[in-house]
This record gives structure tokens, sequence and C-alpha cells, in this order.
């Protein structure tokens, strides 16, 4: 049988690592799903709709590294275009394909369904090239393996997403077998003369200090390449405190006797704001400063940074290109200096451990019982997604064992990406134990995933904090559109089940019922639990009020310009 552009793209995927991409079949992609399907180490997997296809590929990246999301023109692409949003804000490498009109269509003036209804079929590559690293589209079979390569490449480096449109009619047309891979995946090293110049300017950055701080963020674990355990290494040489941005939780080891907590401005946990401030010098390695992440921009650290990126790193007074992180990491810590001032200094600021009162089963269910719960749930075999709203707060505030994962989406912040994300990281990852905190707001958004999580007998827990409405919006900015209709979500386990499920729907209002739901839960092995948790509309983080605060009022600077 004739080797096709299909065939070509499904090697692709298989070679850089993909074993499930995620699909929403339309008559525009329909011969590429075949070929796909015809891939041996590919394993097609469908979702309801190409919102939840896409936010389960930006999941399935966090798992894997990269993933692949396959749509329809322009009704398909349009929504999976959120997700793509959310792989570009969130530094994921999530390979976006979406069929288009067969290429004798525009030379005719055809005009199509699935279009705006004009002969002019362009907009949707200009729409992917700003949301993409890389947007490329196939005209001719020949150039496929050229322009195949070059989206996926482009996209492995800079762990962003890319766009690779296929018309109807190429997906099946002849085309060559791909060269070696190590062409599209071979890494960029850094450059020699560039990382010893670094690493002697952070020595000379740090010499004198006396309190030198490391402040991780999420793009330490975008960067791969060993860069997480090069930090441990680089921090263990330095003696150092090392606090981590919020997003990046998870990305230094809490048990470790160095990490002072998540450094989040007044809504930080353990000494991390104190020790940050008092810190005079800042090695921030992959931190995002956003209005979120800094409070409103009341939490921006106040000395002049080192900061190491992906594949540069900056100084107060110098840069140095094609540097990579793990490189430089592993290469400075033959240079630094053990120091532990910090850690005395925390260890006499670190904050007494809170005594959590534990509920009597019978007291109605409060979000501090909910959080000691989950807290005992925990072990290293924990994936826990956080979802955006009070869960963001509560989740952060948990402790992680080590060995637990922790997944949010802090930069794009789109409701309901814990359902579909969470779906697309446990296929991946069967061997955890995946634990999604959402509320009853973002749950609504992105419900259908579950019927996926179902028919892949995959035993996700979901506990669904029930506030009866958009609370984080709430403390933010009140008003009549913060309310929702409240659902059964219980029963709605039952819908999803349909006539072979394994889901189970438990609701809990007492300290009691949340704590047998969650024995079913973990005896569940065949299907997603639902735990319906039912709380006081107004018991909330105090974190998410001062936090709201701050974040309304940056949202409400006026304009700085005189008449603008
Ligand atoms: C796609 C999308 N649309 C709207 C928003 C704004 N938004 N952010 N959080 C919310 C409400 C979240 O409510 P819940 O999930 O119930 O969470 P809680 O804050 O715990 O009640 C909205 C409506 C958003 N973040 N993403
Ligand atoms: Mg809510």
């Amino acid at each position: 049988t004739k080797y096709t552009v299909g065939d070509y793209l499904a090697e692709r995927l298989a070679q850089i690592g993909i074993r499930h991409h995620f699909v929403v079949p339309g008559d525009y992609n329909l011969v590429l799903l075949d070929k796909l399907q015809a891939n041996p180490n590919l394993t097609e997997v469908g979702c309801a709709n190409e919102l939840n296809c896409s936010l389960a590929a930006e999941g399935y990246a966090r798992a894997n590294g990269v993933s692949a999301c396959v749509v329809t023109f322009s009704v398909g692409a349009l929504s999976a275009f959120n997700g793509t949003g959310s792989a570009y804000a969130e530094n994921l490498p999530l390979i976006l394909i979406s069929g288009s009109p067969n290429t004798n269509d525009a030379s005719q003036f055809h005009l199509l369904h699935h279009t705006l209804g004009t002969t002019d079929y362009s907009y949707q590559l200009e729409m992917a090239e700003k949301i993409t690293c890389c947007a490329v589209a196939i005209t001719r079979a020949h150039e496929a393996p050229r322009l195949i390569d070059r989206a996926i490449r482009r996209a492995l480096l800079a762990r962003k997403p890319c766009y690779i449109e296929i018309p109807t009619n190429l997906s099946g047309a002849e085309c060559v077998h791909p060269g070696p891979i190590s062409a599209v995946t071979d890494p960029v090293t850094s450059d020699k003369a560039a990382l010893e110049a670094a690493a002697n300017c952070a020595a000379e950055y740090l010499s004198g200090k006396l309190k030198p701080v490391i402040l991780i963020g999420p793009k330490l674990r975008r960067a791969g390449d060993g860069a997480e355990e090069a930090l441990v290494k680089l921090a263990e040489a330095m003696g150092c405190a090392v606090a981590v941005q919020p997003a990046a939780k998870g990305m230094f080891p809490e048990d470790h006797k160095q990490f002072v907590g998540i450094f989040w401005g007044t809504v930080s946990t353990g000494a991390a704001d104190s020790i940050v401030h008092w810190a005079d010098a800042l090695l921030c390695v992959g931190t995002v400063f956003t209005d979120y992440s800094t409070v409103g921009w009341t939490a921006m650290p106040d000395i002049p940074l080192m900061e190491a990126e992906m594949d540069h790193v900056t100084f107060p007074g110098a840069h140095f290109s094609r540097v990579r992180v793990g490189e430089f990491l592993s290469h400075l810590t033959t240079q630094v200096t053990y120091n532990s001032t910090t850690m005395i200094e925390y260890n006499r600021l670190k904050p007494d451990p809170v005594l959590v009162h534990t509920a009597a089963p019978d007291d109605e269910l409060t979000r501090k019982e909910i959080s000691r719960q989950i807290q005992a749930l925990l072990d290293s075999k924990t994936a826990l997604f956080v979802e955006t709203g009070d869960s963001w707060f509560n989740g952060v505030q948990l402790k992680l064992p080590p060995g637990a994962q922790f997944e949010i989406e802090m930069a794009w912040g789109h409701i309901g990406w814990s359902i579909p994300a969470a779906f697309g990281y446990a296929l991946r990852h069967p061997d955890r134990k995946t634990i999604v905190m959402v509320g009853d707001g973002s749950f609504q958004v992105t419900a259908q995933e579950v019927s996926q999580m179902v028919r892949f007998n995959l035993p996700i827990t979901i506990i669904l904090i029930n506030n009866r409405g958009y609370t984080i919006e709430v403390e933010i900015h009140d008003g009549s559109y913060n309310k929702i209709k409240n659902w059964n979500y219980a029963l709605l386990m039952h819908a999803f089940n349909g006539e072979d499920g394994n889901a189970k729907g438990l609701s809990a209002k007492t300290a009691g019922e949340l704590q047998a739901a969650v024995k079913v839960a973990s005896e569940n092995t065949q299907g997603p639990t639902l735990i319906e948790c039912s709380i006081d509309q107004d018991d909330c983080s105090r974190e998410l009020i001062t936090w709201g605060h701050f974040v309304a009022a940056a949202n409400a600077r006026p304009p700085r310009l005189p008449g603008a």
C-alpha cells in the first residue's frame, strides 16, 4: 500500500513519544484519522467537543511532554484554539492538527460548509499564527515532510504549541518516508562560551552577598533536560532557602529541608514572603511574574534579579542567549560556596505547625475539613489537579508528600480546564492516583469529559466543591452574574454511565459523609468517582478574599495617560 502524508504525520507523532492523540472527527479530517489509527503506536481518544479535546491534550502534554489534538476545519479548530492558548501560556508543546478544504476549492471559488461563507479559507491559519510558535498549511503533498518536521521541531524546542493544517484530499496523498527523527528532536545545547560567561557572571552576582535565595517558577519543569534535578543539586551546594511560585508548586520537593514555602505575597505559605523580601540576592529560575502570581503587583521582589530562563540567563547589566537552564544550573553548582544564613533565618521565622481541627462526623462540612481529608489522601502516587477558584488557594496550602505531583493552570486560567486535563494526564499516567479539586462553576464548563473517564475506566477522584456559584469572582467583584443554576452533580455520574459505566456519584454534607465517600472513591478502581461537597457559599479561604481585593484593585487602575 502507498505511504501517505497521514502516515508520515502519524510516524512523526509516534517517534516523538506520543501514544494517545485526542480527536473530534469531521469530514475534513476523516481520512487523516484513519491514517493515524493505522499506526500501531497511536491510540485514538475521542472527546465530546474540541474545547475539551484541546484541554485534554494540554493535560496529556503535562504528563508526556508533548501531545496532539486533531480537529476539523473552523467549527472544530476555533474551539480547540482555547486549549492551544492554554498550552502557549503554560509552555506546553501541543501539536494542533486541523483538516481543511480540498485543495481544488479555492481556485474554483467554491463556498464550503464549516466556513464563514466566503471563498477565502485562510483566516484559520492566520489566527493559528497568533497563538502558536509555528503554523503551517500543507498545500502540496511533497511539502508535507518539510512543513511537518519544521512545526514539530519548533514546538519541541520552544515548549509552545504549533499548528499543522492538512487539506482533506492530501492526507491520503503519496508521501516519502521520514528521515531520522534526530533531525526533529535533537536539542539545542548551550553555547559553551555563553555558558561559561553566564556562570562567571552569576558567581560575581552572588559574591559578597550574605543572603541569597532561590525562587522557582513554573517554567523550570517545562524546560526539561533535568532542570529540576539540577536545581536541587545547586540549592544543596548553596545551602540557601528555596521558595516556589504558586504555579511551580511541586517542582521542588516540599519535604526538602531547604523548602521555605510558596512565595505569593500576602497569601504566601511558610516563611516564603519574609525570606524572599529579606534576601540580598535572588536567583529566579523559570519564574513568571503575572498580576495573579504577584497579587495584583503587590508581591514583586525588591532587589535586582538574576533570571534563568529555558534558553537564556539575565542579570542586572548582562544577558546571555543560548544558555539552557539545566546545563546552567549544573555548571553554576561547581562555582558556588555554601552559605546557610537564609536557612538559619528561616528556622527562626518558620511558623509553628498549625493544629488542624478534625470535625466530628455529624459536623456540617466545611472548606477546612475538606482540605484536611484531602491532605490525608495525598501520597507519592498522587497527581493533584487544582482548578481556577478557591481550589487554587485550598490546593496551594496542602503539603505535598515526596513524589506527589501538582498541576495548576494559573497563567491561562480557563475554568473547567481540570476535568479534561486530568483525563488526558491520567491516560498517560495510569500508575498515578489522579485527584481533581474543582468548583461547581468550573465543573459546569467541561463536565462532558467525565464520560471519557468512564469510557476509559479511569479511577479519577473528583472533589467537587459546591459553594453555589462563582465565589472567586464574587471576591474580585460581585454581581448577579456570579450565581449559577445548581445541578444534581452526583446524579450526573449515573447519566454518564449509560448502560455500562463504573462511575460513582456521591454527595457529602457532613464530615462523616465525606469520609465515607472518600473510602468509596479509593475502592472504585474501575471508573471515576465524583464527590459533591456542599459548603456554605461564604465559606471561602481568607487568602482568596485578600488576593481578590488586590487583583480587583489592579484591574481598576485608571488610564495613565491624561485624557486616555
Ligand atoms: C473560560 C473562563 N470563563 C470565565 C472565567 C472567569 N471565572 N473565573 N472563575 C470563575 C468562577 C469559578 O467558580 P467555581 O468553579 O465555582 O470556583 P469557586 O471560586 O471555588 O466557587 C469564573 C466565571 C474564567 N476564568 N475562564
Ligand atoms: Mg463555586
